[in-house]
């Protein structure tokens, strides 16, 4: 599995964490930035991390800021991402199995490193489980092509 990783300087530590647990367990893992703690902008980042999926060059997303909010708000903008930001374990299997969630977003001062690892292991492993889940993530499509769905 391809899996595009980006941060804000609130999420690089914990970027550098999830890079390096991904690495290990041979992930293919494309890491965009940032590569320091100095300040930036996180909207890029969620940018970038979105753009790397819409384009076909990853699976799914890790995207870090301080909280996991900015990030997340940024990268759902795009068509086609569905960004969650998850502090804990359920909801990031919830994320996947229901919502078909393509980035997980987290946040650097927020969650520590061990939790977030386990959050970061569900992610990945869970499957979308299709079903009366697919209906709704078609609606979110239309949304997004401006339909007026009720
Ligand atoms: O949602 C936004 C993120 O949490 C940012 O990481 C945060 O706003 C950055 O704050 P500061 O510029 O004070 O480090």
């Amino acid at each position: 599995m391809r899996v595009v990783l980006g941060a804000d300087h609130g999420g690089y530590e914990l970027k550098e964490a999830i890079r390096t647990h991904l690495e290990a367990q041979g992930f293919e893992v494309q890491d965009l930035g940032t590569h320091s703690t100095d300040s930036v902008d996180y909207p890029k980042y969620g940018f970038l991390v979105g753009d790397s999926i819409i384009k076909g060059e990853a699976d799914l997303g890790i995207v870090v800021c301080g909280t996991g909010q900015g990030i997340a708000m940024a990268a759902n903008k795009m068509p086609g991402i569905r960004a969650a930001v998850c502090t804990e374990t359920f909801s990031a299997r919830m994320a996947r199995e229901h919502n078909n969630a393509n980035v997980l977003s987290l946040g650097g001062r927020v969650t520590g490193v061990g939790l977030a690892l386990d959050i970061v292991d569900i992610f990945l492993k869970t499957e979308f489980s299709g079903g009366r889940h697919t209906n709704r993530i078609n609606l979110i499509s239309n949304i997004e092509r401006g339909e007026k769905i009720y």
